[in-house]
């Protein structure tokens, strides 16, 4: 780490050393430890923005032409990053960061480097679909190949196997996954004392009056969630009137050296990067006390987003004010309180058609298959994301209770509700009830193993590898969130039917009253 540091100061980076060390921490790779008790507010180190590697910083977009640079596709997703981190690394010696380059790793924990067999392990979870090996490689096909072809020049065929292979790219990919901030241009006008309301609002300003810092948008791997452009086609780019601003400009992901050293924990919190014109500081967020970790923030993930993108789960106490039923039920149990468990709208459908099929007794199929349909494809235009996002509160989402109402209206219910353009209210009745249990025990099913099981073989975890029980945490995270929501559902049928029984014998009461007045009147 001595070597890296030098490097790190030699480059014009401020670390104080008196206060902040790096080590091995077992579980954990490298990390930063305070040396001495350090206060809140304490600059532990800063560097020059021109020392974040990115495709602003990189000396290739210029050397390879900005606009055949964006001819080629490299200004959108990352493959551009990548390509700059490529490069700087086959200039060796002579890159201003190799200091910085020769300390990344070059293994991984993440699924993207997972055997068949261990990946079959996540089957049911959030994480199986959104690895993207195959979208990966298709940038390294279609993008990075015909692009360093094109310039013999920059990049010699004899060194292409050694630092442009499939290989250094997946590497290069994981690195920029799991250690990337996204860090914006300075732009003072954001910044003017008049709009400053406005822009601690948009731009994460951190608001605290005389802090001087701007908070660097940055969670660690916040460029992570960099999805969008990857998946943006040809030409898109040039939609001016596209409502995204959202959309991450790929020039703001960029790899920051000596920041990226810091681990992090569900809400462990205890320093962050913030931004200055010219440079960049990491700064204590709270009183850190000697022999501590400095934890930096990676936005606190669900496990399935931790272990796809960092390679790791979090497993920590619940935290005692933590009211959700998982906790009434497993109390002083330990996890991800930021867990989540997807479910997609196509098993409300298949749960409501089920439905219909067994009362139907063997009616006209066809024709209520099309009005599912047409049902179904009315509702994607509403609908946010055809997935529901159940957390560890274990509340049902309020989208999929409308979904599953609006399946079970009768037809001339489903004409009015399309005519006012209305979606039903999420209120949870009887008859939607079943459908949403029904919905649940088959996402349950989803998965290879029951939740008895995962927490029998996490309990016996030691003949476990790393990977295995990765994916018996995430899996267990999701499972006990079904699990508790299940049961909630299933008391609410329960006092449901109590209310129903209970309403039926007042009836009778009052009927036989009113029979017995009738009788007497007589
Ligand atoms: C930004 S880097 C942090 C520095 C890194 N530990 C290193 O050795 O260079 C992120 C990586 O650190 C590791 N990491 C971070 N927080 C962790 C945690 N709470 N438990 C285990 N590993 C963690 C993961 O491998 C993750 O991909």
């Amino acid at each position: 780490m001595e070597k890296f540091t030098s490097w790190f100061r030699f480059q014009n980076g401020f670390f104080d050393s008196e206060v902040m060390g790096l080590c091995d921490i077992p579980g954990h790779g490298r990390g930063a430890y305070a040396l001495k008790d350090i206060p809140e507010g304490y600059p532990l180190f800063s560097l020059p923005r021109n020392l974040t590697l990115s495709m602003r910083t990189s000396s290739l977009p210029e050397k390879f032409g900005r606009e055949v640079w964006t001819e080629k596709g490299l200004n959108t997703g990352w493959v551009g990053l990548i390509l700059c981190m490529m490069y700087e690394e086959s200039l060796g010696e002579s890159s201003k960061w190799s200091g910085y380059l020769d300390v990344l790793p070059s293994t991984f924990d993440t699924p993207m480097f997972w055997s068949e067999e261990d990946i079959k392990e996540l089957q049911g979870t959030a994480v199986v679909d959104k690895i993207g090996r195959g979208e990966a490689e298709k940038d390294y096909n279609e993008k990075l190949i015909p692009a360093i072809q094109s310039r013999p020049d920059l990049f010699p065929p004899e060194v292409i196997p050694r630092f442009y292979s499939l290989e250094r790219y997946h590497i290069m990919g994981s690195r920029i996954l799991s250690r990337s901030f996204h860090v914006s241009e300075w732009k003072p006008s954001d910044h003017d004392e008049e709009d400053e309301d406005e822009a601690d609002e948009n731009d994460h300003h951190d608001g605290e009056e005389g802090e001087g810092y701007v908070e660097a948008n940055t969670s660690l791997g916040s460029a992570m969630d960099v999805d969008e452009p990857e998946i943006r086609t040809e030409g898109d780019e040039d939609d001016s009137d596209s409502d995204d601003e959202d959309v991450e400009d790929p020039s703001d992901v960029a790899m920051v050296p000596m920041a990226d050293m810091l681990n992090a924990r569900f809400e462990s919190e205890n320093a962050k990067l913030f931004y200055e014109p010219t440079e960049l500081k990491m700064i204590t967020t709270r009183p850190i006390k000697a022999g501590e970790q400095i934890w930096n923030t990676y936005g606190d993930p669900p496990n399935s987003d931790l272990l796809r993108r960092y390679g790791h789960v979090d497993v920590v106490p619940f935290p005692p004010t933590f009211n959700s039923p998982i906790c009434i039920k497993t109390p002083g149990i330990e996890g991800n309180p930021a867990d989540v468990v997807e479910i997609r709208a196509d098993l409300v459908v298949e749960s409501v058609k089920k439905k219909k099929l067994a009362s139907m007794n063997g009616g006209n199929k066809g024709g209520k298959d099309d009005e599912m349909k047409e049902r179904v494809d009315w509702w994607l235009e509403f609908a946010d994301d055809d997935v529901f996002v159940l957390s560890t509160d274990c509340t049902v989402p309020e989208d999929l209770i409308s979904l599953a109402r609006l399946l079970l209206l009768s037809s001339s219910d489903w004409k009015r509700a399309k005519e006012k353009s209305k979606l039903p209210k999420p209120a949870m009745d009887e008859e939607t009830l079943p459908i949403v249990i029904d919905v649940f025990e088959r996402r349950l099913k989803e998965y290879l193993t029951t939740l008895n099981y995962d927490e029998a073989a996490l309990k016996d975890s030691s003949a476990l590898s790393t990977n295995k029980r990765s994916a018996i945490v995430v899996r267990i995270g999701e499972k006990r969130i079904l699990d508790g929501t299940l049961q909630e559902l299933k008391d609410l049928k329960k006092k449901l039917a109590k209310e129903k029984r209970d309403g039926n014998r007042k009836r009778k009461v009052e009927d036989t009253d009113s029979g017995r007045n009738k009788k007497s009147r007589r």
